[in-house]
């Protein structure tokens, strides 16, 4: 069984006054877009948020094909590392794709092929030349993964590369992220102009 984990539960701070998760999208909340293309490669849904933003996104998952729970930030603004310890620890999935609300353009094939590289690992990370690894559009091991993070935070460490250095974690490299993936799968969108650039390549003008 895999699961999927989206992050929504940062404040969208360079995006405004709005909840950048559900923004709309060219007739659909930004984090439904997410969710509709996690829906074909994983059996469950966890969607990690704060307390309050709670309703909202449940209105903006409504008729989601595959069962979606909700796991709470205990404590808020911890970062994204603290979110992905706490989707992780409510999925079911031994292995679960990480994918943060603000990538609309994710390419489930490509999430596919993430599983089967971490297959027997406790992680795949995809990696684009001279860039930082995409933990947010990522595979990990749960269990691993989720004590790896509390681990760190128990240690004030909030980076995400701590508890991942710490786990056997296989790096897929440009060359097989342009095999594997659409160019966009990564883009995120983090700002209003960003949405507005976005609408266009979802057909909406
Ligand atoms: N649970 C949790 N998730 C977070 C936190 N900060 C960011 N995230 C999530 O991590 C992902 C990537 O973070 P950012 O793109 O920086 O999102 P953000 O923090 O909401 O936006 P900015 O305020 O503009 O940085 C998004 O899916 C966020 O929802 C946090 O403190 N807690
Ligand atoms: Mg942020």
């Amino acid at each position: 069984m895999r699961s999927g984990v989206i992050l929504a539960g940062g404040y969208s701070t360079r995006f405004g006054d709005e909840d950048k998760a559900t923004a709309d999208l060219a007739g659909e909340p930004m984090i439904r877009r997410v969710a509709d293309r996690l829906e074909g490669v994983v059996d469950d849904l966890v969607v990690n948020c704060r307390a309050e933003q709670r309703a909202r996104l449940e209105a903006a998952l409504a008729g989601v094909e595959i069962p979606v729970q909700y796991a709470e930030d205990p404590e808020p603004d911890q970062g994204p590392m603290a979110g992905i310890m706490t989707g992780l620890r409510e999925a079911d999935g031994e292995y679960a794709a990480v994918v943060a609300c603000d990538m609309p353009f994710v390419d489930a094939s490509f999430l596919d092929y993430l599983f089967e590289r971490a297959a027997g690992h406790d992680a795949a990370v995809p990696q684009v030349e001279d860039e930082w690894f995409q933990t947010t559009q990522a595979v990990y091991r749960t269990e691993p993964m989720a004590q790896a993070c509390a681990k760190a935070l128990a240690d004030d460490e909030h980076k995400i590369v701590v508890p991942l250095f710490r786990l056997d974690y296989v790096v897929v490299d440009a060359a097989e992220i342009r095999e594997h993936a659409t160019e966009d799968t990564f883009r995120n969108v983090n700002t209003r102009e960003k949405l507005e650039t976005a609408r266009s390549a979802f057909g909406d003008e």
